[in-house]
């Protein structure tokens, strides 16, 4: 390039955030969560985001399934499983010991910044503005204590629930109350590698409980969660336990996480599962899932990759810790 080219740089976006944030999610096995998560593909694709989702599989997903996933513009990545140790623990569900392998995504040090989400998650608004929450923090939503999967808990054998801390008030012979807990099914954190280590040690020494990862993550990160609102990941049993808590208008990320309640498998028969706002919130899933206009297009992954290959020299640019350099995108739309 000549000494006194010019580069036409226009300020528009930070070039240097967007090109190292992605969405994440997790597939095992070769059951029917592939579903999920092409639902999930398709909503991410509806909301316009610009980031790209990473699926992170297990070397149990069969071939078929990975090409379904490629096919709707997924980037997989295969991770090794992790198991915790031996223990004769009661997890609320069997599966969730296979979610300790969901730690692995800390190790995806190519993005600096993340959003987990859950294969029974779906995405009605964009939320890529969460990317833009300040760094060095855990953002999640607040559980619920309320359902049945929480039976064994101290906090659901006397009623206790921090969606509604004085309904029953916290005994003080209990000592203080519980720190702040979120549902691990949607999350936005920073992939590191000493945090990786450290949190692969914790999984060592930490004897499983019933939430599995879930439990160990609020451990982890009780010191800097940062709760976000329900809108961002709402826990379905929200409607019928804390409906005061929640607008279902207003959901932009709704969690098919009550029992009964996954799109794909979807009959009506389990409690609650009758209610209006439930029919319309799986009736809205299988509206993305069946729409064609939302399958991916032309072999692009989508995001950030539907976006033009950078110059060197915006590239370069973008490299220097203190610039910030603006571009014109001009990215077609995710659809
Ligand atoms: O056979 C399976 C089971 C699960 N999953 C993946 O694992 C995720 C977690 O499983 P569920 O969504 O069924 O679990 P819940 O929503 O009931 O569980 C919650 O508690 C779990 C405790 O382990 C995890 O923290 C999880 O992320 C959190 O949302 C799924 O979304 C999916 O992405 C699979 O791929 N295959
Ligand atoms: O992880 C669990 C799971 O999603 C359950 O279905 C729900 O009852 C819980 O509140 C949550 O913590
Ligand atoms: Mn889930």
């Amino acid at each position: 390039m000549s000494p006194d080219a010019t580069v036409e740089v226009e300020p528009v976006a930070d070039l240097k955030l967007q090109k190292k944030r992605a969405y994440v999610t997790f597939l095992a096995g070769n059951g029917d969560y592939v579903k999920g998560i092409v639902g999930l593909a398709k909503g991410l694709r509806k909301s316009k985001t610009v980031y790209p989702l990473v699926v992170a599989i297990l070397p149990d997903v069969p071939d078929d399934h990975r090409r379904i996933l490629e096919s709707h513009g997924c980037i997989v990545r295969e991770i090794v499983p992790i198991y915790p140790p031996e223990n004769q623990t009661e997890f609320a569900m069997a599966y969730y010991v296979i979610n300790y392998s969901k730690l692995r995504i800390w190790e995806f040090v190519e993005y600096d910044k993340m959003i987990y989400l859950d294969g029974d998650i779906q995405v009605f608004e964009n939320i890529d503005h969460l990317f833009d929450l300040p760094n060095g923090k855990f953002y999640g939503v607040m559980d619920c204590f309320c359902e049945k999967t929480w039976s064994l808990s101290p906090q659901f054998k006397i009623g206790y629930c921090q969606q509604c801390p004085e309904r029953v008030k916290w005994p003080q012979d209990m000592g203080s109350p519980p720190p702040l807990y979120f549902n691990a099914g949607m999350f936005v954190f920073e992939p590191n590698l000493v945090t990786y280590f450290d949190l692969l040690e914790a999984v060592k020494l930490t004897p499983p409980t019933s939430f599995a990862e879930q439990d160990l993550l609020n451990m982890f990160f009780k010191d800097v969660y940062k709760p976000i609102p329900p809108e961002y990941n709402l826990v379905l049993a929200m409607l019928w336990r804390h409906p005061e808590n929640v607008d279902v208008k207003k959901v932009k990320v709704a969690h098919y996480c009550a029992a009964g309640s996954k799109p794909w498998r979807y009959t009506g028969k389990e409690e609650n599962m009758e209610r209006e706002d439930i029919k319309m919130l799986v009736n809205k899933w299988w509206e993305i899932y069946e729409d064609e206009s939302l399958d991916h297009k032309n072999g692009t992954t989508a995001g950030v990759h539907d976006q033009p290959q950078l110059g060197p020299l915006i590239a370069a640019l973008a490299e220097t810790e203190d610039t910030v350099v603006n571009y014109q995108r001009t990215a077609p739309s995710a659809a």
